[in-house]
């Protein structure tokens, strides 16, 4: 399944640089893996926001939540989730 998620940044101003520089880190790499294998085919930011417009594809709810509830920054997000489903006038490619 195909999910548009939205996913808003939200860091505490106050935190640490070494603990933002480390969560940031590891937020790349985990989101960097989750492209690799298929996952995450789509990762754009939005001008002007700390803020990104993503497609998941996976399974279903279930595993979408699992991803996204291990994303480092998850703590510190605000995330709106769209279901995709086909669309009846899409020509195939
Ligand atoms: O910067 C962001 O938009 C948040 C997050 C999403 C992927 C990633 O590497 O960081």
């Amino acid at each position: 399944m195909l999910y548009h998620v939205r996913m808003y940044v939200r860091l505490p101003p106050d935190l640490d640089p070494a603990d933002r520089a480390d969560i940031i880190a590891r937020e790349m790499a985990y989101s960097q893996k989750l492209q690799r294998e298929g996952k995450w085919p789509q990762l754009w930011r939005i001008a002007g926001e700390y803020a990104n417009f993503s497609i998941l594809d996976v399974a279903g709810h279930d595993e979408l939540h699992t991803l996204l509830s291990g994303l480092p920054l998850f703590p510190y997000m605000d995330i709106e989730v769209t279901p995709l489903a086909a669309h009846p006038s899409k020509i195939a490619v």
